[in-house]
Parts: C-alpha cells; structure tokens; sequence
C-alpha cells in the first residue's frame, strides 16, 4: 500500500502524522510512504532523516495524498477537500460532529474515514485521544496560569499563592485525561483544585489517586454554577465520545466569574462546553475578551508542543496504520472492534452513531456496510 503523509496546515500545526521509526515500521512491512518535503520540520524532522529509512519525499500536498491511505493529525482544512477521492482512507483526527462541511465531503466523495479519537477499546478508553488530551491537560494550566498574568489581561493571581495569601481557584469540568493532567498540574503549582464530573466512579478513583488533595463534585447545574463563581482558571475537559460537547457552562455562570479570570475550553475540538465561547481561536491569536473573562479556545493545543507531541502520538497511531495497511481497511475493521470504532463515514454512510445524531444524519454500523460489500 502506498501511505502518503501531507504537510500539517492549520494554523500553528507543527505536528506530523508519522516520525522516521513510523517509516521504518511501515516500509519494513513492504509498504511505500510518501512524505510532503518539510511535513516533519515542525516536530525536528528534516527530509533526509525519512529518506534514510525508505520514505520518499514528494514536492506538494497533491502528490502526498495521491496514496492509499493518507495519515495526518488534524482534521482537513476546506484547501484539502479537493483531495477527497471514493476509497480514500484518512487515518486522522476529524471531530466531524461540530463540521457539517466536512462530514458532508466525506460522505460525497465516499471516504472510507477513521478518526483517532473515536477509536475504543473495551474498557472504554480512547487510546488514540490519550495522549494529545495528555499533552493539552497538561498545557492548559500553564497556559491558563500565563494569561492570569496582568499584562495578559488577567486578574494578577498567582496560582500557588505565597505564605499569607489565598491559592487560586482552578476548576476542572471533566475529570477524563484531560481533567486529570490539569488536576496534576494544577496541584503541583500549589492552586486549590475541584473536579467535576458526571460518573460518580470516576470522582472516587480522582480523591483517590489524589490521596484527598481535591475537591471533587459530581456534575449538575447548581455544582457548576457555584464552582465557576469562585473560579480564577476554569478548565472545559468533558466528552461524550464522537458527539458534541455538552454545553454546561451558561452565559450567565461565566458573567459571575470575577473580572480577568481565564477559561481554558480544551473540548473546543468537540463543539466547547462554554456557552460564551462562540468561535475556535488559533495559536496566533489565542485569546479573546467576554464578560471581562478571558476565553481561550485552541482546538489544536498540542501543535505548540509538537516535538513532545508527534512522538506522543505517533506511538499510538503507527501500529493501527500498520495493521490498515498490511490487510487492507475492510479486514483490519473486521479484525480489530477497536478500530472499527473508529470509522466515522464509510461508502458513503455515517458509521458513528454519535456523529449521525449530530447532524440528523442516518446511521449505518461498519458491521452492515462491510456485509453489503461483501
Ligand atoms: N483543544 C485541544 O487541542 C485538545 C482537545 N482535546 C479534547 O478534550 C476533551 C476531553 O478529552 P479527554 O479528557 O480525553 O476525554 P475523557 O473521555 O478521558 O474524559 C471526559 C470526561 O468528561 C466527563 N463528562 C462527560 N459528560 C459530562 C458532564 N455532563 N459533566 C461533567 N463531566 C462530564 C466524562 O465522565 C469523562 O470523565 C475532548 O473533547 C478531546 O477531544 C484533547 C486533546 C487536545
Ligand atoms: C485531539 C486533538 O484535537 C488534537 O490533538 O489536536
């Protein structure tokens, strides 16, 4: 199979969708994979190092996603959906129930589309969305703690305090990947720290792995709203897997946080969870004032971390794409229920219930469109 790896577009997107070791995977395999020249330059990867290990490198994005299957991290870009072709696969992130655009390109042009975000194990984890929400958990008390900053137009609060004077406030809604990084970091910087969540089980396993050191409240409107109240730094963290986030924060909740508080909304990349959080921000211009409350809503956060990060994925992604290519998508799905979780839109049809429910949209499991092509 010919695998193509197109150069990252959006805006500050410096991951890529394979490294050197992912090439050597696939080629050692007996696969061809076609690298767009300079795709791995933002994660530290010249031309030559994926030539060395078998990769050929190709002029323009055109002749990258001229493959069988094209790996990339970020959903395409409106640019890219002249590249849409019947019996495509796109092995990638695509969080298609807040793009109707997309979803609908996908289904036109009958792209067999798997997203890493949607693809399940068992036991209910994403192992594909695992270390990106690490990445940005992680990141999004940082960040927060930046623009708390005065002369980011915060509020001048410094997340641990000091001896005599109160901790900030850090709120985490979703106590998933995402929640529990922010909780971590939070913690070590000394703030004092809630988590909300929905599942019950899932607050007991945070006080424990906390040892205590939580606050923890199971999710409903009064909790929420008396917790953004007192919030300095306000982390958005749930996810309903495929759908669109909940909106859980109201406009009213947010004009009752004090004035130069921060929102970090990382379930952006799934619709936001925050009701004032109308439009997706980007790196170069991260942030924006509502309220008095600065609202931050990168859908793409681990792009700014992006050596840390396409290592981070790429040793999750390499051994699916190695088993799509080595048999084929239609034996690979029917090998891996894991993977099969994972196909968004195939022949035409919406195969991800969620995403369907989203857009109105029939729904038709991989299981059925796979038995009508045999
Ligand atoms: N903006 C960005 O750059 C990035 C965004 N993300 C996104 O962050 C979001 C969270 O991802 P993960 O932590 O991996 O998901 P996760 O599935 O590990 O955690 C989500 C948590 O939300 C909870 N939840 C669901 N409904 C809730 C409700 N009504 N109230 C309170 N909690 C609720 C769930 O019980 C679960 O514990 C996803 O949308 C993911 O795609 C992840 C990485 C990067
Ligand atoms: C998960 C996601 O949207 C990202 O890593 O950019």
């Amino acid at each position: 199979m010919i695998v193509g790896i197109p150069k990252e577009i959006k805006n500050n997107e410096n991951r890529v969708a394979i490294t050197p070791a992912g090439v050597a995977a696939l080629v050692q395999n007996g696969h061809s994979v076609r690298v767009e020249t300079g795709a791995g330059l933002g994660s530290g990867f010249t031309n030559e190092d994926y030539t060395a290990v078998g990769a050929e490198i190709v002029a323009t994005a055109a002749d990258a996603w001229a493959a069988d299957m094209v790996m990339k991290v970020k959903e395409p870009l409106p640019a890219e959906y002249g590249y849409f072709r019947e019996g495509l696969i796109l092995f990638t992130y695509l969080h298609l129930a807040p793009e109707p655009e997309l979803t609908r390109e996908l289904l036109d042009k009958k792209v067999i589309a798997i997203a890493y975000e949607t693809i399940q194990l068992d036991n209910g984890a994403l192992p594909l969305l695992m270390p990106m929400s690490e990445v940005a958990g992680r990141m999004s008390v940082q960040i927060g703690a930046q623009f708390l900053e005065k002369q980011y137009g915060g509020k001048g609060v410094l997340l641990g305090g000091v001896p005599g004077v109160p901790k900030g406030e850090v709120v985490v809604i979703g106590g998933g990947i995402v929640g529990t990084n922010a909780a971590k970091m939070a913690l070590g910087l000394g703030a004092n720290v809630t988590i909300i969540d929905v599942n019950a089980d899932r607050l007991r396993q945070l006080d424990d792995l906390f040892q205590g050191r939580v606050q923890t409240l199971i999710s409903n409107s009064f909790n929420i709203a008396s917790a953004v109240k007192k919030a300095d730094l306000l982390v958005g963290a749930v996810l309903i897997p495929g759908a669109r986030a909940p909106r859980l924060v109201t406009e009213a909740m947010v004009k009752e946080m004090t004035p130069g508080s921060v929102i970090v909304d990382v379930a952006i990349d799934q619709g936001g969870s925050i009701e004032t959080i109308d439009r997706i921000t980007t790196h170069d211009n991260p942030t924006y004032e509502k309220h008095g409350v600065i609202h931050y809503a990168v859908a793409n956060m681990p792009g700014a971390v992006a050596r840390t990060s396409t290592l981070a994925l790429t040793n999750v992604t390499v051994p699916y794409a190695v088993q799509l290519a080595n048999k084929g998508y239609a034996q690979a799905i029917r090998d891996n229920h894991a993977l099969a979780k994972g196909v968004n839109v195939i022949d035409g049809k919406v195969a991800y219930k969620a995403v369907a429910d989203a857009h109105n949209l029939p729904y038709a499991s991989v299981e059925e469109v796979l038995l009508v092509k045999n």
